[in-house]
């Protein structure tokens, strides 16, 4: 069995994430993409993130019109940070799933060697890089020793998306238009719950 995940804290989800998980099914041969929030996300700054379940739920609303995108709650209802090596090691163990992928950003590949357990990462998953503005993954490559991994991290000819969501928590904050930088049901969540109008 083979799964890929987008791991991401999704604070908020935004049509980047969307795709790049699009390209993926284009150009690999994989039938589903599951998204993981993370409930505690191990190198951002957590007294500034939203709560858990406002992210899950722009996430749901986000992915709803794509039977070919799906989420799970793992990462959020286990204890503690959420490591990428742990969710690994439960799908590959407890699941038995063969195969995982991770489809990254290109500035996640550049900080992976700071992750819990890269050596275990990198040598039982499978990578799927997305090229992302400002970082150039050739660039990524050299600065670190890739090498023995390089079956297994996968650099996707996938075209440039400038958007973040820091760029847009702080387009609300400044009362700049956030359409089409994330799907018009999470912009009307956001502007409901008014998230994001405050540091
Ligand atoms: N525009 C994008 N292009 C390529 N990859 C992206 C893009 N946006 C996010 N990603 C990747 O998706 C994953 C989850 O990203 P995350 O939820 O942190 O969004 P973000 O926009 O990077 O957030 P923030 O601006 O708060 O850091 C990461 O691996 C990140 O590299
Ligand atoms: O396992 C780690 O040490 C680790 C460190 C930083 C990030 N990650 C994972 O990478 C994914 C993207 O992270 P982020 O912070 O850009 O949202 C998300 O699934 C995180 O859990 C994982």
């Amino acid at each position: 069995m083979e799964l890929a995940i987008l791991g991401g804290t999704f604070d908020p989800v935004h049509l980047g994430h969307l795709l790049i998980a699009e390209q993926v099914l284009n150009r690999f041969d994989l039938d589903k993409i599951i998204f993981m929030p993370a409930g505690v996300p191990p190198h951002k700054n957590n007294s500034q993130i939203l709560p858990s379940h406002h992210r899950l739920e722009m996430l749901k609303l986000a992915i709803r019109d794509n039977p070919l995108f799906n989420y799970s709650r793992y990462e959020l209802d286990k204890e503690g940070q959420s490591y990428t090596a742990d969710t690994l090691r439960y799908f590959k163990n407890k699941q038995g799933v063969d195969r995982v992928y991770f489809i990254i950003g290109a500035d996640s590949l550049l900080d992976i060697f700071n992750w819990k357990e890269p050596d275990y990462l990198l040598a039982n998953a499978f990578f799927i890089v997305a090229q992302r503005p400002g970082y150039s993954i050739d660039n990524i490559l050299r600065e670190n020793d890739y090498s023995p991994y390089f079956d297994r991290i996968f650099i996707m000819n996938s075209f440039f998306i400038d958007i973040s969501s820091t760029f847009i928590r702080q387009a609300v904050k400044n009362g700049d238009s956030i359409r089409y930088q994330v799907t018009e049901a999470v912009k009307n969540y956001i502007e409901n719950k008014k998230l994001y109008l405050e540091d």
